[in-house]
């Protein structure tokens, strides 16, 4: 076997142990070789070979039996050790990280199945997602319907799909004689093939025109699907008419979506659109914080010391998915070896997850991505002319250096050609006032946060 066929295998496993488990356990696991039925991967740690090999390489074998490959065992190995002795085994182990999933709806409502951690109250405000998680919210009142749809995008990991989850629960709480679907995008495709195939499209177009409310995740996906668009028009249609809630969500804009009809771009811009922004230090603290409150009930007796949850929410910035990874998988170990989690455990454990979010964004980065963008020299970031149509550039490219890295506004002043720390600070002031009225402005901020963090 390949590692690209390892990579195709692995991308399937998503479907079998969830997402959150897929970044956490599949997707660091190296692919070494597969030998008379054997197949090996390397890992980062015992602890983690162990985990794997308890919680998932029965779905591993059973994956790549499907894909043809004649596997009987997976071993896992640390550089050139092997998967620790049985005792190890058999020390207590940490809860699943996913829980019982239940139907999202009533019988006859196919959607698929809701996530009972997804909740408003285990949703953590911050600055970044406040407008996202306030307009879920009066989504989930089921008052009378005031924007339709409701349109939620962001990057990989930021909460859309626990946003959307919530807003079921929530209206089920309610409301429980509302019929709501909640589905991803490409279920609805493969219900609406599944249809056309055994000639039961009336039925098909029947329910979901006889919902309440109809979710759909991850959208971008049926982009370049021709047929699938077109029934989604009728639908979404139908339902508007019918003044029925839609919510909405994908990762990136309505606008930017590729390959998506503009007609269906139109309508999906026509409710409320709301951007869940890249997580700050501050939410990520916050997220790691009520996951601790959590853990507290599972890991009995389990001592984390001061500073771990600001080191990890200040290093780990991808998304709160990895985040969220790293703390379990922190306590998985730290109650497998009964030990207090300190800073060096933490820096041992997760040391792979720690290089990966390393790959920091430069200032200069940043610098050149907007001179670019606005069509400037990169030496006037840096030099004293003040016309606007360079100035601004300037300033904004302050406000990402400020937001992006964790530098100081000094060490950002010396960057821009030995600016002082009040002149950042008045370039960013500036650039977040003009944000809440500059809607041409979001949008360049957005698309150049995008590239850059890409
Ligand atoms: N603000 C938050 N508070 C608490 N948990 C959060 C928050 N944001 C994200 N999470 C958690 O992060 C994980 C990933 O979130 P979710 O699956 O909703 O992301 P997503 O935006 O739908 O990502 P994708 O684009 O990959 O589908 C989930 O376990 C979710 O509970």
């Amino acid at each position: 076997m390949t590692n690209e066929t390892w990579g195709l295998v692995r991308e399937e496993l998503i479907k079998r142990v969830g997402k959150n488990n897929y970044v956490t356990w599949i997707e660091p696991l190296k692919f070494s070789d597969l030998n008379n039925g054997v197949v090996r991967f390397e890992v980062p740690t015992s602890f983690f070979g162990d985990w794997v090999s308890r919680n998932f390489s029965d779905h591993i074998r059973a994956q790549l039996n499907t894909a043809g490959q004649q596997v009987e065992r997976v071993e896992f190995s640390v550089g050139n050790r092997s998967t620790p002795p049985e005792p190890m085994r058999a020390a207590t182990a940490p809860a699943r990280a996913k829980p019982a999933a239940r139907p999202s709806d009533t019988d006859e409502m196919p959607g698929a199945p809701l996530d009972a951690r997804f909740t408003f109250d285990s949703f953590v405000v911050g600055k970044p997602n406040e407008l996202a998680h306030a307009a879920a919210r009066r989504v989930a009142e089921g008052g009378p319907v005031t924007f339709n749809p409701l349109f939620l995008y962001g990057g990989v990991g930021l909460g859309k799909t626990h946003l959307m989850h919530a807003i079921a629960h929530e209206l089920q709480t309610r409301q429980p004689h509302l019929r709501v679907l909640y589905l991803s995008a490409e279920q609805f495709m493969y219900r609406f093939v599944q249809a056309l195939r055994e000639r039961q499209i009336m039925d098909f177009k029947e329910l979901f025109r006889s919902v309440d409310v109809l979710m759909v995740d991850d959208v971008q996906f049926i982009a370049g699907k021709d047929s699938t668009q077109e029934e989604f028009f009728h639908t979404f249609n139908a339902l508007v008419d019918q003044n029925k809630q839609i919510v909405i969500s994908a990762d990136r804009a309505p606008g930017e979506i590729k390959d998506l009809e503009d007609r269906i771009k139109s309508r999906l811009q026509c409710g409320l659109v709301v951007d869940l922004h890249p997580t700050d230090y501050e939410l990520r603290l916050g997220i790691l914080q009520q996951k601790v409150e959590l853990y507290r009930s599972q890991y009995k007796g389990l001592v984390i010391a001061d500073g771990v949850l600001e080191f990890l929410a200040h290093r780990i910035t991808t998304n709160v998915r990895v985040l969220e990874g790293a703390l379990t998988r922190l306590f998985a170990f730290a109650s497998l070896v009964g030990r207090e989690i300190t800073l060096e455990l933490a820096q041992d454990c997760l040391a792979d997850i720690l290089r990966a979010s390393d790959r920091k964004l430069t200032i200069e980065e940043i610098q050149r991505k907007v001179a670019e963008h606005y069509n400037i020299r990169l030496s006037d970031m840096i030099g004293p002319k003040r016309v606007r149509t360079i100035a601004r550039p300037r300033q904004i490219a302050m406000y990402l250096a400020k937001q992006l890295t964790p530098r100081s506004l000094p060490e950002i002043g010396r960057r821009f050609g030995g600016r002082d720390h009040t002149t950042i600070m008045h370039g960013v002031r500036k650039i977040e006032e003009l944000m809440a009225t500059d809607s041409q402005l979001n949008d360049d901020l957005q698309m150049l946060r995008r590239q850059l963090q890409g």
